[in-house]
């Protein structure tokens, strides 16, 4: 970038086109990469590349968004990283004379024919977030052209009236519409149909889940003859109180609290026998003189609405994509090469970040690095030929923060999958108790994080409030997988016969605590001794089962 370029420390480009045929400029594609996204992308909250060292970035793909009084530019950009691997992103992009409308969120500071103007991301401007709307509503029209604005069969929705930006903490960037209807920009983008796009619309199409937002309509750019990256999903706005997790670990805290209050004596407290089924009423008085009632009611409504989803994905039986299929030799071979490969990430992880650790934290590190071998043997011994049962397309990163809670009913949404994944991977269909593990992980996330964060408020040594946890975490897996187990097998869902239900949750516990640990150590490493936790306890459980 030569020093031409900085004016008052900010990018200034100067360059004989008009907006209108800017993209045909050779410099201009040239600079945008090198010099103008570069150092943009880096400060995004959507970019997930942080972690790794940028090589160089391209652009794959860009096409103008206009109708008769702007034009937008859609741009897809390929970042390259010294690692070796590639991600596309999409950034729609606009230029204005008038910066007031956007603050100092600027990407460059742009002349174009002697005219000084702004480059900005597009999702920052009404016009741009009415036109796209519009453009959704009017589907048909658009059906077959290179970007496909599609309406869904149930968006009922009449004219445009306002637009914002959610600006919630995310990874994808959201409009809201008329407050009654979100479009979720996504910005990491694969080239393939996004599975929350394809999930939402099934649910609502095929699948006849009522708790997950209604899909309204999409927005697809056609790649290659073959090929088409989603670029925006539109759903209904559900109205909520926040996530199941805010609602959980909020009641926990009072829970626990209550608890260090009337001080029982541990003695009183039964473990439940391990993957033990409860209803509601089996738990016992002991428990339910500090937790609620209602805390395990809402548990069992979260485990039938779960169940209801996977009846929802598990129904069909033409599309392909969606059927169910029974496991066999080539699912086995897909999924030890992925655990072990992820497994020997995480030592890997582990090793490298000991030095960082102390006391439990270093303890439990060191007991996961001691129990490799054990794991290890644990994520190879996936025997197919002992399963009966069938595998279909799952959430694949159900936890309580996926869930929005209204009037004490649960709404999933956020099919993207593992964020760790590959595209291709999370469109594999896998034992639905995949999704019902994910969820136990996350109770037992929400208890030990309650513990973690305020056990100096409580009246128990750090031991005990662990022994209570097993007994609380007991209950709730108790009571959450006689509701889902029922509910799927009154459906005719095939999850096989209990010892096989079983023998899918400790492996799904233990692939995907193993899966927090990498997460927690990149993200969030003083979180990472949850998933220690987690992973001492469900091997000690198995010992003694
Ligand atoms: N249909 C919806 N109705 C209401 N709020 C929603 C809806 N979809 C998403 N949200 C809100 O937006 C947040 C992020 O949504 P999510 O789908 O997880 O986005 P991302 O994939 O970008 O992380 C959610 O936690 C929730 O607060
Ligand atoms: O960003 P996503 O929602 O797709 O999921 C990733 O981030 C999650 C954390 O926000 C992470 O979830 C882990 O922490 C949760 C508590 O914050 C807990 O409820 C989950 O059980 C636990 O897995 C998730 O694993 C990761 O994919």
């Amino acid at each position: 970038m030569s020093e031409d370029n900085q004016i008052d420390g900010r990018l200034d480009f100067k360059y004989e086109s008009s907006w209108e045929e800017l993209l045909e400029n050779e410099r201009f594609n040239r600079e945008l990469c090198n010099d103008i996204l570069q150092p943009y992308i880096l400060k995004q909250r959507w970019y997930g590349g942080k972690a790794s060292a940028l090589k160089y970035l391209e652009i794959i793909d860009s096409f103008p968004i206009e109708d008769q009084n702007d034009r937008f530019y859609g741009v897809v950009l390929e970042v390259n990283f010294q690692e070796a691997f590639v991600q596309n992103y999409f950034l729609p992009i606009a230029f204005i004379t008038d910066q007031s409308v956007v603050g100092d969120k600027i990407i460059a500071r742009l002349r174009l024919n002697g005219q000084e103007g702004f480059l900005v991301d597009a999702l920052l401007l009404e016009s741009f977030r009415k036109q796209i709307f519009l453009k959704i509503l009017e589907g048909e029209k658009y059906r077959y052209k290179e970007i496909a604005y599609r309406r869904g069969r149930s968006n009922t929705i009449a004219g445009y009236e306002s637009s914002r930006l959610m600006g919630v903490e995310q990874s994808n960037t959201s409009i809201v519409y008329n407050e009654t209807c979100i479009l979720k920009i996504f910005r990491r983008v694969y080239v393939d149909e996004n599975p929350d796009y394809e999930i939402s619309k099934y649910l609502t199409m095929k699948g006849f889940f009522k708790n997950t937002p209604k899909y309204l309509g999409s927005i697809t750019l056609k790649f290659s003859d073959k090929n088409v990256i989603t670029l925006g999903l539109m759903q209904e706005l559900v109205p909520n109180k926040g996530d199941a997790w805010e609602y959980f670990t909020h009641y926990l805290k009072g829970v626990f609290k209550e608890l260090s209050d009337q001080k029982p004596k541990l003695e009183t407290l039964r473990p439940v026998k391990y993957l033990e089924q409860l209803a509601v009423t089996d738990v016992s008085s002991a428990i339910l003189a500090w937790c609620p009632l209602g805390f395990f009611e809402d548990v069992s409504n979260l485990a039938m609405r779960t169940a209801q989803m996977h009846i929802g994905l598990g129904q069909e039986r033409i599309n392909t994509a969606f059927t169910p299929q029974p496991f066999g030799n080539d699912y086995s071979v897909w999924l030890k090469n992925r655990l072990i490969y992820q497994f020997e990430n995480r030592i890997n992880l582990v090793e490298n970040n000991l030095h960082k650790l102390d006391g439990l934290q270093l303890e439990l590190a060191n007991e996961f690095l001691s129990n490799k071998k054990v794991i290890r043997k644990q994520l190879l011994d996936f025997d197919e030929d002992k399963l009966k049962s069938e595998r279909l397309r799952i959430h694949g990163d159900y936890h309580l923060g996926q869930v929005l809670v209204h009037e004490r009913d649960f709404y999933i949404i956020d099919f993207e999958g593992e964020p760790e994944s590959t595209i291709r991977d999370r469109k594999v269909k896998q034992p639905p108790i995949k999704d019902v593990a994910g969820m136990f992980r996350s109770f037992n996330y929400a208890i030990y994080a309650t513990i973690f964060n305020n056990h100096e408020e409580y009246d128990y040594e750090l031991n005990e409030l662990f022994e209570i946890a097993e007994v609380l975490y007991g209950n709730i897996v108790g009571v959450f997988l006689r509701t889902y187990i029922q509910e799927v097998q009154q459906a005719n869902l095939n999850i096989g016969y209990i010892k096989e239900i079983e023998f899918l949750l400790q492996y799904c516990l233990l692939e995907k605590a193993v899966y927090e640990l990498g997460y927690e150590l990149n993200a969030r490493p003083r979180w990472a001794i949850i998933p220690f936790k987690g992973i001492s306890n469900i091997l000690n459980q198995q010992k003694y089962e």
